[in-house]
Parts: C-alpha cells; structure tokens; sequence
C-alpha cells in the first residue's frame, strides 16, 4: 500500500542553533496535519534532537555511516540518531555520494536500528541498483535539476517512469519517490501521476520567502 509521502531535506540551508529548522517543521506539521499528506524533515545532525523533541512529525537525517558503537570518531552513529529521534535517513544523496559497498551496508545499519531507509539515486539505471538492495524508499533525482527550480516531474518525467517501473520488478516492496526542482502543487501531482508516491525536496520550501505558504501551495493539487 502506498500512501503520499513528502521529505523536506533542509540540507545547509538554514544557519543558527537550530530554531530556524524547528520553526521550518512547525510549519510542515500545520501542513501535514491539515492536508492528512505525511511530510517529514531532514534537518542538520545536530538540529535532530532539538527539532524531534519540540515538533511532533518524523524526522529523518541526511545520512549516516556503517559503523557501530566503539573505536569510530567522526561518524554519525546509527544509534545517536536514532536516540536523538530520528525515525528514518537519507542514503547516498546527490551531495553525500557512497559507493555501493556504503549504501548496502548504510541500509542495514539503518534497518537493524528500525529506522526507515531513502536511497538517493540519479537515473534509471542506479534506481534499479538501489531497488536490489531493498530499502524502504528510493528517491530519484537527476543531480542536474537539483536547486534549479526546474521540476524533474516536468523536465524529465521519464527518469522518474523508468525508475518506476525498474523498480517495481526489481523489488515491489520497495516505492519511489522524486525529486529536483520539485516546489509547487502542480509538480507534487504531476511526480504522483508518474507512478511515483512522493517527493523529496529542499529549495522550493526552504528557501521560500514564506515557507508555510509554500508548503500550503505544494499540498494544494492533491
Ligand atoms: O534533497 C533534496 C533534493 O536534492 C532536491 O533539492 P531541490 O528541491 O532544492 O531541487
């Protein structure tokens, strides 16, 4: 079954101790529970915790490493971010590449800890890929579209068709998402009629003048 899903990813966007970020989710939870769409948001590691325990809607981190608890420094540790409230990650983004060997082994280190897992991937060819490693999500989106405006849904539907259907019979259990340029309610629903269940996102909402607003409009056409 397959419910509409929206994944803010604030990335680096949003400078301060983290109140912006908070202030960011407030609104994706106004929206979320108004529209009855699941949106979560992928703040900065350190803003997890403030912005899980302030605001009540899943949080997911932009990525993670394969490590376990020990001899590890400089990693981010599936079980802090899980303790900090994170309910799922973001894999292999376009601005955090990994090699294969990284995103199977960041799967599993995300699922034994009972987080979601988001795989990033660029074209039909790695959504298949990711698809045989079995994560929950994968998001595709041409790396070219990312922070132009340009919406994937509309520039390149195909990528996200294709993926659509690699996916499928590669793994049925596991469901696609878009994004790129992704920001108005018409992309939203143009993404959905592709085949795909949702987007992930950044500029568009983080970077608008009015960030509510422009959730409020992304909801709009669903
Ligand atoms: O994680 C989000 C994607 O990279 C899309 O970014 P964008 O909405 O700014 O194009």
């Amino acid at each position: 079954m397959s419910s509409t899903l929206i994944v803010l990813n604030l990335k680096t966007y949003l400078e301060g101790t983290g109140e912006g970020a908070v202030k960011v989710a407030q609104a994706c939870k106004e929206v979320a529970d108004n529209s009855g769409i699941e949106i979560g948001v992928a703040p900065q590691f350190c803003d997890i915790y403030r912005v899980a325990s302030q605001v009540d809607l899943p949080v997911y981190s932009q990525s993670l490493d394969p490590v376990g608890a020990g001899s590890f420094t400089g990693h981010a540790f599936v079980q802090s971010i899980k303790d900090a409230g994170a309910v799922g990650t973001l894999i292999n983004h376009s601005e955090c590449r990994l090699t294969l060997a990284n995103i199977d082994a960041s799967i599993t280190t995300a699922r034994d800890a009972g987080l979601k897992t988001v795989v990033c991937t660029n074209n039909v060819a790695t959504s298949a890929a990711a698809a045989a490693l079995g994560p929950d999500y994968v998001a595709v989106e041409p790396p070219e579209l990312i922070g132009s405006g340009i919406p994937v849904s509309k520039a390149d539907p195909g990528v996200v068709t294709g993926s659509v259907d690699a996916v499928k019979r590669i793994n049925p259990a596991v469901q696609v998402l878009c994004g790129a340029g992704i920001s108005k309610g018409e992309d939203l629903a143009a993404a959905l009629e592709l085949g795909s269940v949702g987007v992930l996102l950044a500029s568009g909402i983080v970077k608008a003048a009015d960030p509510k607003a422009a959730l409020d409009d992304l909801v709009s056409k669903v």
